[in-house]
C-alpha cells in the first residue's frame, strides 16, 4: 500500500475554439433563434449577462451548427439525436486534448496510468467516453476505467475523491482524470413562459481538464507534486432537492436553478469547513487557500460575505468564471492551476498561495456540497 497522500502531480486544459463575449451574447442568442421580436426577454438575458460578471465564454458549437439544425433552436423541439451525435465526438476529443497536456507536465510515459476516471453531463453512449477517450490517447487496455455521467457542478470534486480512493489502494497507482463539459444539451431557443431558462444560457460554458494524481510521487524520476488531496467527503442538505435540477428530455437537458441557492450554500458552507479542518487545528479561513466552484457570481459574492473572507480568497475562482464562464465540473480544476500559477509567478513559497493548508468546493444538484482537504508543497 502507498505511504502517503494521493497527489496532484499534473493539470492539464482544452479549450474549443468558439468564444463569445458576454456583452454580445444576448444579441447573438435572440438573433439566432429569430426572436428579436421578444425584446422584454431579451433585455431581461442582458440583465442576466451584465450581472454575472463573466466576460466571456467558449463552446464546441457554433452558429453554423445552430443554422443547420432548426430544432436546436425551437423551445424544447425533439433534438436529442442532433445533440448527442454533436457531442458524442467533441467531448471525448476536448478531454483527450487536456490529458496530453496533463502527461506532459508529469512527463511520465502513458503506460504507467494505471486508472481513468471520465466525467461529464452530456453525452451518454455505450462504451463511453471514456472509453473513447482511452482510445483517443492510447492507454493501455488494462487501465480501469469509471465514467460519472449527468453528476452536475459538484464532480469537480467527485473525481477528486475517488482518484484519492483508488491512488492510496494500490502502490503505484496512476489516475487520470479528465472532465469534458459541452453546453450543446442546454443551448435552445428562448421562451416567454420559461423565463428560468435564461440563467443556464447565460452562465453555462464549455471546457475540459486533465489531472495526474499518485500517491508517493517518484521525483527521482521527475514526477512533481502539486497538491495532497488529505481528505474529501460528501454531504446532501437535507430538503433541498428543489434547488438545483435537470431533467435529459427529447428537447435537451433543462435545469432550474432556484434563486435561494447562493444562500443555501453560503448557509451551509461553514460546518462543512467546521467538520473537514477540525482534525488539522484549523478555524481562521483566511489562512488557507481557495477553490470554490463559481456556480454564479452571486455564489461567491454570498459565502466571501458569511465567512469574512478577504477578496484575494476568491480571486482565482472569480478570474475563472470572468474567462471561462461555468464549465461545470471543470471550473475547480483550472482554480487549481490558476492558484499554483499564480503562486509560482508571485514567487510564493507553496503552491498554495504560500500557504500550507487549501479546500476545494464542489456543489451541484441535491444539494449536493463535496469538501476537499488540500496541502501544498514548497516551491523550488
Ligand atoms: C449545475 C450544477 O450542478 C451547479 C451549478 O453551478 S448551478 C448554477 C449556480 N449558479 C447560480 O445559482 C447563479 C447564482 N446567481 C447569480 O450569480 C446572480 O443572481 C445572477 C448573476 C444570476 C443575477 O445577479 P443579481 O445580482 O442577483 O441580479 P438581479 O438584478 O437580482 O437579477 C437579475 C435577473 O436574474 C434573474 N435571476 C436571478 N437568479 C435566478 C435564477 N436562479 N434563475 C433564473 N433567473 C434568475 C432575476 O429574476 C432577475 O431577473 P429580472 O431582472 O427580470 O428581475
Amino acid at each position: 500500500m502507498p505511504e502517503g497522500f494521493a497527489t496532484i502531480m499534473a493539470i492539464g486544459r482544452a479549450l474549443p475554439p468558439n468564444v463569445i463575449d458576454q456583452t454580445s451574447f444576448a444579441d447573438f442568442y435572440f438573433r439566432v433563434h429569430n426572436c428579436e421580436h421578444l425584446v422584454e426577454l431579451k433585455q431581461k438575458l442582458q440583465r442576466i449577462c451584465e450581472r454575472t460578471q463573466i466576460r466571456k465564454r467558449h463552446f464546441m458549437w457554433d452558429e453554423d451548427l445552430l443554422k443547420a439544425n432548426p430544432c436546436l433552436r425551437t423551445f424544447m423541439e425533439p433534438s436529442l439525436n442532433v445533440r448527442q451525435e454533436f457531442a458524442f465526438p467533441m467531448v471525448p476529443k476536448l478531454g483527450a486534448e487536456a490529458a496530453y497536456k496533463a502527461i506532459n507536465e508529469w512527463g511520465q510515459p502513458k503506460s504507467s496510468i494505471t486508472h481513468l476516471i471520465f466525467c461529464t453531463t452530456c453525452v451518454t453512449n455505450l462504451p463511453g467516453a471514456d472509453f473513447e477517450a482511452a482510445e483517443i490517447i492510447g492507454l493501455n487496455p488494462n487501465v480501469e476505467r469509471v465514467m460519472l455521467y449527468l453528476q452536475g457542478c459538484f464532480a469537480g470534486a467527485t473525481v477528486l475523491r475517488l482518484a484519492k480512493s483508488l491512488a492510496e489502494s494500490r502502490k503505484g497507482a496512476r489516475v487520470l482524470i479528465i472532465c469534458s463539459e459541452c453546453t450543446i444539451g442546454l443551448i435552445r431557443a428562448p421562451s416567454e413562459e420559461h423565463q428560468y431558462d435564461l440563467l443556464s444560457q447565460a452562465i453555462f460554458s464549455d471546457g475540459a481538464s486533465a489531472l495526474i494524481v499518485g500517491a508517493d510521487p517518484d521525483e527521482s524520476a521527475g514526477e512533481r507534486p502539486i497538491f495532497s488531496i488529505v481528505s474529501a467527503s460528501q454531504i446532501t442538505l437535507p430538503d433541498s432537492r428543489d434547488a438545483i435540477e435537470g431533467f435529459l428530455r427529447e428537447g435537451g437537458i433543462i435545469a432550474t436553478i432556484h434563486k435561494n441557492l447562493p444562500l443555501l450554500i453560503s448557509d451551509n458552507i461553514c460546518k462543512c469547513l467546521e467538520g473537514a479542518f477540525k482534525s488539522v487545528g484549523i478555524s481562521d479561513w483566511n489562512s488557507i487557500f481557495w477553490a470554490a466552484h463559481p456556480g454564479g457570481r452571486a455564489i461567491l459574492d454570498q459565502i466571501e460575505m458569511k465567512l469574512g473572507l478577504k477578496p484575494e480568497k476568491l480571486q482565482a475562482a472569480r478570474h475563472v468564471l470572468a474567462e471561462y464562464g461555468n464549465m461545470s465540473s471543470v471550473c475547480v480544476h483550472y482554480i487549481l492551476d490558476e492558484i499554483r500559477l499564480r503562486a509560482a509567478e508571485g514567487g510564493k513559497v507553496t503552491t498554495g498561495d504560500g500557504l500550507q493548508w487549501g479546500v476545494l468546493f464542489g456543489f451541484g444538484p441535491g444539494v449536493t456540497i463535496e469538501t476537499v482537504v488540500l496541502h501544498s508543497f514548497p516551491i523550488a
